[in-house]
């Protein structure tokens, strides 16, 4: 089917409009399958508010994946964000934009079943990887040419998105899954929506927005500054500073932002892109979120740590991390951007080289195979010579920082500092994710259908309802949407990684565990409230006006 006509950019679609617009033939759409249908091969990946498994059509052969929907409480009935992620799902037809084929119907077995409910499950074509779980591969690296191949793919899917006024807001390294033809597709619709505003126009920028949304969207990693300041009018750019993001993570092979609280994710974008400033960013200071927020002058360091992989890039993600959500580049001008034009051109998707599938999943066989490896002596790390690590291809970028390169040649993946051998396995272990901290969880969302008129005022998402940990906000600035150590020691505990996390089918022993976080979060919160009601601080008073809008929404 061919790519929804672009909309008049003057004019607001409604979702029906949308939908009746952009319907996809039917037959593209088998429609409802058993799933006796399909023969599970094995787990991909655990999302938030479900499974994927790899399987086998039995009719047709195709490998595809599942994503199961799980219904948290069988009360509530199917997800909102299910609904809505296969909504668009089926309306959405374009070449970097993960396709839904089928959904399968799993019944309950009357005489072992405890649910009465189906699960249901979303059937797209098997991806042989993640970008996250590729970038986590210790096999493979990425060439320039390969960067630029799936940077266009992904800014051709978007620019399709947003042309159709679609917003992502979850863009990830996670959610971009890349295939063995070298084909990237943006996956992971739980938090998209039908957006209101102009469609970004060419030297436009992100344009201006038409109204409100919940500013509580986006892994907090990839989460723009202007939400992390509680922005709700915004626009298709804060899918743009996420590509921003993933550009960095494929450059230096980790994730450029790795903030460990909200506060402490926009401190670390002020060191890279500098302090906002009324020239930077206009308007900044009404946001809601920077009252009281005193950051120290600094000029940003981006063009230093950037500087090994040339003035095109570097130019490239100053325009994809600008302050000034206005004025950020999008999706069309970013596809015309010189970078792209110049040495080393685009790879051809074909041209890529196969890879073993990579997954978020795999995370812990990489990691396994990495602490094989012999450490390096002080000083001089195993075949990396001397000059690597302060002064060579990675000097200033996060020398100091612990976490050293998720994957290989540090900064850089290419291959042009390394003409031969294996690099990366000779990296010691203890060099690469170290200190990264734990992955975020994905964002809370607490939006209505993507037609109410806010979305800040009814049902949360239902991410929310997982059995699992969930954002606590309470009594610090730095928790908001992050899972909080209540104890140094028992850190991990509280956050498993994704790989480690439990079976969501655990259901007792999840519930239990969850009641005991609570308990401890309600302790935690009532001395927090107790030391702040000694001392207050404009942060403190903002963190708090915060959580108690959020307590609003979870009701
Ligand atoms: N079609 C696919 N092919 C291969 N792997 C897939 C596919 N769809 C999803 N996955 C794997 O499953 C993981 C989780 O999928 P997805 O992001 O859709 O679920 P989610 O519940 O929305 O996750 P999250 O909590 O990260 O938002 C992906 O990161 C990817 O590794």
């Amino acid at each position: 089917m061919s790519a929804p006509e672009p909309r008049d950019a003057g004019g607001v679609s409604s979702s029906v409009a949308f939908a009746l617009k952009n319907q996809r033939p039917k037959l593209s759409f088998t429609g409802c399958s058993r799933i006796t249908d399909y023969e599970i091969l094995g787990k991909l990946g655990e999302g938030t508010f479900g499974e994927v498994h790899r399987a086998k059509s039995k009719k047709t052969g195709a490998v595809v994946a599942l994503k199961k929907i799980i219904m948290h409480n069988e009360k509530d009935g199917f997800p909102i964000t299910a609904l809505r992620e296969i909504k668009l799902l089926k309306l959405l037809s374009h070449k970097n934009v993960l396709q839904l084929e089928d959904m399968a119907v799993e019944h309950p077995v009357r005489a072992t079943d405890k649910r009465k409910r189906p699960i249901m499950y979303m059937v797209t074509p098997y991806m042989d990887h993640d970008l996250s779980g590729l970038l986590d591969n210790p096999n493979v690296h990425f060439t320039e040419p390969q960067i630029k191949c799936y940077m266009l793919q992904l800014l051709e899917g978007l620019r399709y998105l947003h042309t159709n006024h679609i917003l992502h807001r979850d863009m990830k390294a996670a959610n971009l899954l890349i295939n063995n033809k070298g084909i990237l597709q943006i996956a992971d619709f739980g938090l998209a929506r039908h957006y209101e505003g102009d469609v970004p126009r060419p030297g436009r920028g992100g344009g201006e927005a038409r109204r409100d949304y919940t500013s509580l969207v986006v892994t907090r990693w990839y989460r723009p500054p202007e939400l992390l300041l509680n922005l709700r009018r915004y626009t298709t750019s804060i899918d743009l500073w996420g590509v921003g993001c993933v550009f960095g993570e494929m450059l230096v092979g980790k994730p450029v932002l790795a903030g460990e609280s909200d506060v402490n994710q926009l401190e670390i974008i002020f060191d890279l892109c500098g302090t906002p400033t009324e020239d930077t960013m206009p308007g900044w200071r009404g946001l809601p979120g920077a009252e009281g927020l005193q950051p120290r002058p600094r000029p940003g360091n981006l063009a230093q740590r950037f500087r090994e992989y040339g003035s095109g890039a570097i130019s490239l993600l100053k325009e994809l991390l600008k302050l000034d959500w206005r004025t950020r580049i999008n999706a069309i001008d970013a596809l015309q951007h010189p970078y792209f034009r110049n040495a080393p051109f685009p790879a051809h998707p074909g041209d890529i080289p196969t890879f073993e599938d990579s997954h978020e999943l795999d995370r812990r066989k990489f990691q396994d195979r990495r602490a094989a490896l012999p450490p390096a002596p002080k000083g001089g790390e195993v075949g990396r010579g001397a000059l690597e690590g302060g002064t060579g291809h990675n000097a200033g970028f996060h020398n100091a920082d612990g976490y050293g390169s998720r994957n290989g040649l540090n900064g850089s993946r290419y291959p042009r500092s390394r003409p031969s051998g294996p690099p990366d396995e000779r990296v010691p272990a203890w060099h690469r994710e170290r200190g990264l901290p734990p992955r975020p969880p994905p964002p809370v969302d607490h939006s209505n259908g993507w037609d109410a008129a806010s979305d800040h005022t009814d049902s949360y998402r239902d991410r929310d309802r997982a059995p699992r940990p969930r954002p606590v906000g309470g009594s610090r600035p730095d928790v908001d949407t992050y899972i909080p150590a209540y104890n140094a020691h028992d850190r991990d505990a509280s956050h498993p990684r994704r790989d480690e996390r439990r079976r969501r089918d655990d259901w007792d022993d999840t519930r239990r565990h969850d009641w005991d976080r609570r308990r401890v979060d309600y302790e935690d919160r009532s001395r927090a409230s107790r030391t702040r009601s000694r001392s207050r601080s404009p942060i403190r008073d903002r963190d708090r006006d915060r959580d108690r809008e959020r307590d609003v929404y979870r009701r």
